[in-house]
């Protein structure tokens, strides 16, 4: 019997609901818009290679970001203040190669778009034409209005980031939480002016969880909230953290959906094991004359 459910009843198939949805060939701007609008939430990770983005991309996660935050978690710097755009731009060619579906977003990194809207133009056109990547990303509120205006218009869409913004960390005294009491106003005139300058969405860092809803209620576009509640339209976490393969103490806003650093400890050992006793390699590993 066909009970014939409208497609808006119909149960999703997919894990991870409609925005896993592989119909949708290749994720656009438009889609995350839509999804908006129609109360659907995504989850957002990072890749920075060709593994991680296979995976990601296969299990439909809708938006992968080439982080400015492989300066710690690839090229193991203490910051994100380091990494440059030569070393993430080959990173950035392998995540757009790797995901066919999802949207691949290049980080601008620090010190590549802050000093005119040109250079911010001509960092995000070489992430475009270089690595293939359909966004870019860069952190900043009001401030970086111009910038966003700019390359907006000049064809390149702009993910914004405010709140506790990495690469300032220095300027604003450490990693702290951004937007509370009075400061909760200038965070909502911040996320007024990227959107009002063109951006398709903006990430809300550590910023408290009632002030990172409202403003997602106010803005048309999506919110992407890390450390910022559950009030946002879509979340963002660093793929070493939601995997278990970070070093140290991961940040109070992570959840930890594996033990990549055990499964990875275990099988290295075995192997070692295997190669010392002499188990591996058996014949069916080996070749014939
Ligand atoms: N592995 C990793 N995960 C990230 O989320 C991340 C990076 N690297 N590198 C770039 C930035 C830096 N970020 C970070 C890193 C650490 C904290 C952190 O230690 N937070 C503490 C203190 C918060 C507070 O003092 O209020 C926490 O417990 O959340 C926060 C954001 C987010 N980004
Ligand atoms: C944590 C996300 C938002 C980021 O900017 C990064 O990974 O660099
Ligand atoms: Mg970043």
């Amino acid at each position: 019997m066909n009970t014939a459910l409208t497609p808006a009843e119909e149960p999703s198939p997919y894990g991870g609901g409609p925005t896993t949805d592989p119909s949708v060939k290749k994720v656009r701007t438009h889609h995350l818009q839509k999804w908006k609008a129609e109360g659907h939430r995504w989850a957002m990770l990072t890749a920075y290679d060709q593994g991680a983005a296979s995976v990601f991309d296969e299990a439909g996660i809708p938006v992968l970001l080439v982080g400015d935050s492989a300066s710690n978690n690839v090229f193991a710097n203490p910051t994100s203040l380091p990494v440059t755009v030569d070393e993430l731009i080959p990173l950035a060619r392998a995540v757009a190669r790797s995901a066919p579906r999802a949207l691949v977003v290049g980080d601008l990194p620090f010190g590549s778009f802050q000093r005119s809207p040109e250079q911010a133009y001509d960092t995000a056109v070489r992430f475009l034409k270089e690595a293939g990547v359909q966004a870019v990303k860069l952190e900043g509120g009001a401030e970086m209005a111009p910038q966003i205006s700019k390359l907006t218009e000049g064809g390149v869409p702009v993910m914004a980031h405010i709140g506790f913004t990495p690469q300032s960390e220095h300027a604003l005294g450490g990693y702290r939480v951004q937007g509370r009491g009075e400061a909760a106003e200038r965070l909502l005139a911040d996320a007024h002016a990227v959107q009002e300058a063109g951006a398709f969405s903006v990430v809300m860092e550590m910023v408290p969880a009632p002030i990172a809803q409202q403003v997602t209620a106010e803005l048309t576009i999506p919110t992407i909230g890390i450390g910022a509640g559950a009030g946002c339209d879509a979340q963002v976490l660093v793929w070493q953290d939601a995997m278990g393969l970070n070093t140290g103490r991961a940040p109070r806003f992570v959840k930890k959906y594996a033990d990549l650093h055990g499964v990875m400890l275990e099988a290295a050992r075995e192997y070692a094991d295997d190669v010392a006793s002499g188990t591996f390699p058996a014949a069916e590993h080996s070749f014939d004359s």
